[in-house]
């Protein structure tokens, strides 16, 4: 698979202060990309520096084959990126559809491709209720599928997002969810996402968390659950005592709360063989599989 984003050894100080450490990543094209990391970490400096916003310190950037920084890429790089920050840039007493022609119009796209590309972003949004209303109107999910479908009228290849879901309900983060996922592998859109849901992360193909400043780990979201979280077996006994002593005698570790007892497991497979062990002394059992909440609780955890 072909890289869209190549960063090597990207350093960032404000001042005497190093936000960004030195990190190395790539992304692969047509991949869903989730860059994790508390409060702090660096993710939005790097996005903006990664969408040609903010000047780095040092490091090479090379994006959809332009490099950063280097005499005319920067306007290339710009042209085949689609941004979404926190913060809205659209303009309140516009409607939505003059909001995103506008924007369109930046981008010197003919009077065709503006309409085609129009229908496109509002058949993935569903702009249809929204569209002749003024933006600075609408509800705070309105908002966002107009703040996604601006950043999409120019049809670029990779999608920069920056917490996304963010203050939204529960049905409008899913929808959002959905649609980025849905543009990802229907137009094999490359997405760059930064989030602090786990479940998001999750769905990603590859996760890098970010602590203060450095890469502190990288995989498939299975490749850190399998490094970094654990799955658990919940029991619970016919009799307390009874199935107590089994574990001490036993030599499991557990917890206990409210009758239920807790022991951490290394995979399914071995939960299934405890449970053939102990099966005439359980009432219930639940095997609780590891997480990516459980992957950042770990990862933030340790020293950097
Ligand atoms: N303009 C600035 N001047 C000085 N320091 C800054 C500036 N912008 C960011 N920083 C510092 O750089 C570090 C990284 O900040 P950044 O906003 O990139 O983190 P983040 O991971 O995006 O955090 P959040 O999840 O809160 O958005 C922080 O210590 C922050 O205080």
């Amino acid at each position: 698979m072909k890289s869209i984003i190549q960063v090597e050894n990207l350093r960032k100080s404000y001042g005497q202060h190093e936000a960004i450490k030195g990190i190395s990543f790539s992304v692969e094209q047509g991949t869903l990309f989730a860059f994790l990391g508390a409060n702090g970490a660096g993710k939005s400096t790097t996005i903006e520096i990664l969408c040609t916003l903010l000047k780095k310190s040092s490091g090479t950037i090379n994006i959809n084959s332009y490099m950063l920084d280097s005499s005319h890429d920067n306007a290339e790089i710009r042209k085949s990126i689609g941004v979404v920050f926190q913060q809205s840039l659209l303009d309140e007493h516009l409607t939505v559809y003059e909001n995103i022609i506008h924007r369109g119009k930046m981008y010197n796209l003919s009077k065709q491709e503006l309409i085609d590309n129009y229908q496109f972003v509002s058949s993935y949004l569903n702009l249809n209720d929204i569209e002749k209303q003024k933006y600075g109107t609408l509800s705070g999910g309105q908002k966002r599928r107009a703040d996604i479908a601006k950043a999409l009228i120019h049809r670029p290849t990779l999608l920069f997002l920056d917490e996304p879901t963010t203050g939204l309900d529960p049905q409008t983060r899913q929808f959002v969810w959905q649609t980025i996922k849905q543009l990802q592998e229907e137009t094999n859109m490359t997405v760059f996402l930064t989030t602090h849901y786990m479940e998001e992360a999750a769905m990603a193909d590859k996760v890098i968390v970010l602590k203060q400043g450095e890469i502190v780990a990288e995989g498939t979201p299975d490749a850190l659950k399998t490094q970094y979280a654990y799955d658990q077996l919940a029991l619970v006994f016919y009799d307390f005592t009874e199935g107590a002593n089994w574990l001490q005698e036993n030599n499991i570790n557990y917890t206990e709360k409210q009758n239920i007892f807790t022991i951490r497991v290394q995979s399914t497979l071995h939960a299934l063989a405890l449970l053939k062990q102990i099966e005439p002394l359980i009432a219930s059992f639940e095997v609780i599989k590891g997480t990516m909440d459980d992957v950042f609780i770990h990862i933030m955890e340790q020293e950097v």
